[in-house]
């Protein structure tokens, strides 16, 4: 198990990770999830041992890792870019860890070609990493990572280089590969879906502080301010007059009170929807069209179309969908 408490990094007299207190259990994965700049690199490098703390304790299987080096800590580091080695083949960048340890020439084949095969690219140990596709990069390095079966696996936003459609499909991966090895992992992203799909637990971090931690699915329903809210990807925040105009055409369903953040999932256009509006943008994306609609006394809110033809100036009834709502405060 990985602990840190109180944790505070510096740099002169900016305070870039201010008294983090975070645990990841072993055999689990924590997603450490913000905005560029909050400070989730430099954390993650602190694990490493990379920065000095100015106060705190990273503490691994109970042991206070204060004054160890980062070599001698036993977990592996995974970048944006891969960083493999350009002039030696795929093989030998999987076998670099192991050569280090002095793992014998038959036992490193065994396990290059085990690690191929757990990353989907079996046959590919001749090749050199500039004939492979960004993608297979990325899944080389994570080989990589994992050939010396590391205690802790530190992923530094180890997917964002890619397209997204590349990045869906290898975070799913990661997750599965990071399940049947049994790793312990933290992982840095800015990348909600992405920290939702690989990660059991998620800690938004903001201006170098935690501002909630816990399972995804519950940071993802429950934020806990406005501010983790808009950063998990609710764009319309409704108080006051708005949500009393919300209820009066959405129904009793809608909360009362507080501060009502709603997903483009939560207004979806429907026939007999209760909701009605006046488009007012429409963009097309590849399986929807995102509307922003203004609704009679509410104002303008985000919304979702099945059906391709909707367009500005088009009167359209939405339906509310609560599983993509939250009250916050
Ligand atoms: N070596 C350094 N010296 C001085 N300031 C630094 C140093 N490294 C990081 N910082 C500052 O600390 C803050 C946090 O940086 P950090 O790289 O941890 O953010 P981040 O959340 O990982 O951002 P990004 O997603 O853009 O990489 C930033 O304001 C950054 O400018």
């Amino acid at each position: 198990m990985l602990e840190l408490s109180g944790v505070t990094v510096r740099f002169g007299t900016k305070t870039a990770v201010d008294d983090v207190s975070l645990s990841v259990e072993s055999g689990s994965v924590l997603a450490v999830l913000g905005p560029s700049g909050c400070g989730k690199s430099t954390l993650l490098r602190a694990v490493a041992g990379l920065e000095p703390l100015a106060a705190g304790s990273v503490r691994w299987e109970g042991r206070d890792l204060a004054g160890v080096p980062t070599h001698e800590r036993g977990f592996a580091l995974m970048f944006q870019d891969g960083q493999l080695f350009a002039h030696a083949s795929v093989a030998q960048n999987i076998a670099y860890p192991l050569r280090l340890r002095h793992v014998g020439r038959a036992a490193r084949t065994r396990r290059v070609a085990e690690l191929l095969e757990l990353v989907g690219l079996p046959g590919y140990g001749e090749r050199r990493p500039t004939t492979l596709s960004g993608g297979e990069q990325q899944r080389v390095a994570l080989a990589r990572s994992l050939a010396a079966d590391p205690a802790l696996l530190l992923l530094d936003e180890p997917l964002s280089a890619l397209d997204r459609s590349l990045r869906d499909r290898l975070a799913g991966d990661l997750r599965e590969i990071l399940v049947a090895t049994g790793t312990t992992a933290l992982m840095v992203t800015h990348d909600h879906d992405e920290a939702f799909t690989v990660a059991d637990r998620m800690a938004v971090m903001l201006a170098g502080r935690v501002a909630q931690e816990g399972p995804s699915s519950q940071v993802w329903r429950a934020p806990a301010s406005r501010e983790v809210a808009e950063f998990v990807g609710y764009g319309t925040f409704l108080d006051g007059a708005r949500l009393e105009a919300f209820r009066e055409h959405a129904g009793e369903r809608v909360p009362r009170s507080g501060v009502l953040a709603l997903r483009r999932g939560a207004l979806r256009v429907h026939e007999a929807g209760e909701v009605t509006g006046v488009v007012r943008r429409a963009v097309r994306v590849s399986d929807a069209v995102h509307l922003q609609v203004d609704v009679e006394g509410v104002g303008e809110v985000a919304a979702t179309a099945d059906d391709p033809g909707v367009q500005a100036k088009d009167l359209v009834k939405m339906r509310v969908h609560l599983r993509d709502c939250a009250v916050v405060s």
